[in-house]
């Protein structure tokens, strides 16, 4: 028996200037508006779950925790015997916790880098229908809310760590000079692809430290137009672009990046590749995409 995780349900931002975040979700990401308990906190929709994106004041700007969708109460509950087992320290979500959150229970842990994970089941939905502010629909459903793209310090611990223990599966490799996160010339690091749904990737692991807590969190929208139209935002918002439009070879997604007011990047994308597990054999790419995505900046 693993962690069973059905997809990525949810993030929470902490914020030193919500305005500058209300601004970025709403004008340049085209997040629907919603609502929560708590009326400092911004809550931002893209799908019938009550809240996808929870942004709270806070006197630093960091990805403050994420959110993993489990089945039931019996699958939660697996997965704390699972965790136990593992030697992982984890707690329950408070009465308060619950509520901000809307959801029936979670249990919270940090991974040994201290990306903070948490485990929940029995998210509220809205009844009326999402409403984007650009006409934007968001691929979610089974595919979950899009995926995460976390900085470790240690590849090969990280790989046990987020497939045994947390039950991720391996769909995709790509490797990088170690010279790039300060290891001898001529080593390897790696970047790792893990999927739990169709979704080709839902947590993907960069070794490198980052102060933001994420390097960055894809949202995917069913058209190529709406990718378009959030660049023209990007641009007339002057929000900074860290990598130009591009095709991804592993998941084919066509996607760009820009910097949140988080310090973390919102990659913003369509045309994800989805996978069965039944058929799918994990591979290792040998580009970061088929033809753009200058992330030296630039258009
Ligand atoms: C390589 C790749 C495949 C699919 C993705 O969804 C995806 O985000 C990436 C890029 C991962 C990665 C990154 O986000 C930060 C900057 C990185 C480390 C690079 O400079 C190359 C790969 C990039
Ligand atoms: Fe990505």
């Amino acid at each position: 028996m693993t962690i069973d995780i059905k997809s990525m349900g949810y993030v929470r931002v902490a914020s030193t200037d919500l305005d500058q975040w209300r601004a970025f979700a709403g004008k340049v990401l085209g997040l629907g508006e919603g609502r929560g308990p708590d009326p400092e906190n911004l809550y931002y929709r893209i799908d019938q779950v009550s809240a996808r994106l929870v942004v709270f004041g806070s006197d630093v700007d960091e990805l403050s925790a994420t959110g993993w969708e489990m089945a039931d109460h019996r699958a939660l509950q697996a997965a704390r015997e699972h965790l136990q087992t593992a030697g992982v320290a984890f707690r329950e979500g408070t009465a308060e916790e619950l509520a901000e959150r809307r959801v029936q229970e979670l249990v919270r842990f940090e991974d040994p880098w201290g990306n903070v994970f948490e485990l929940f089941h029995g998210i509220t939905y809205e009844s009326r229908p999402v409403v984007t502010p650009y006409g934007a629909n968001f691929v979610t459903g089974d595919q979950g809310m899009g995926h995460i793209v976390v900085p470790v310090t240690d590849d090969v611990e990280a790989l046990r760590f987020y497939t045994e223990v947390l039950g991720f599966r391996l769909r995709d490799s790509m490797s990088m000079p170690g010279e790039f996160v300060g290891k001898e010339p001529g080593s390897k690091v790696w970047l790792r692809f893990l999927g739990v749904n169709p979704r080709h990737h839902s947590l993907a692991f960069l070794p490198m430290p980052n102060a933001a807590k994420c390097v960055h969190i894809m949202l995917e929208v069913d058209k190529l137009d709406d990718v378009g139209r959030a660049l023209e935002r990007v641009r007339k918002h002057k929000a900074p672009l860290s990598a130009t439009l591009g095709r991804h070879m592993n998941d084919e997604m066509v996607s760009f990046y820009v910097k949140s007011p988080g310090g973390f990047d919102i990659e913003f994308g369509t045309e994800g590749l989805t996978v069965d597990d039944q058929r799918w054999v994990a591979r290792e790419s040998t580009a970061v995409s088929y033809w753009g995505h200058d992330f030296g900046g630039g258009a």
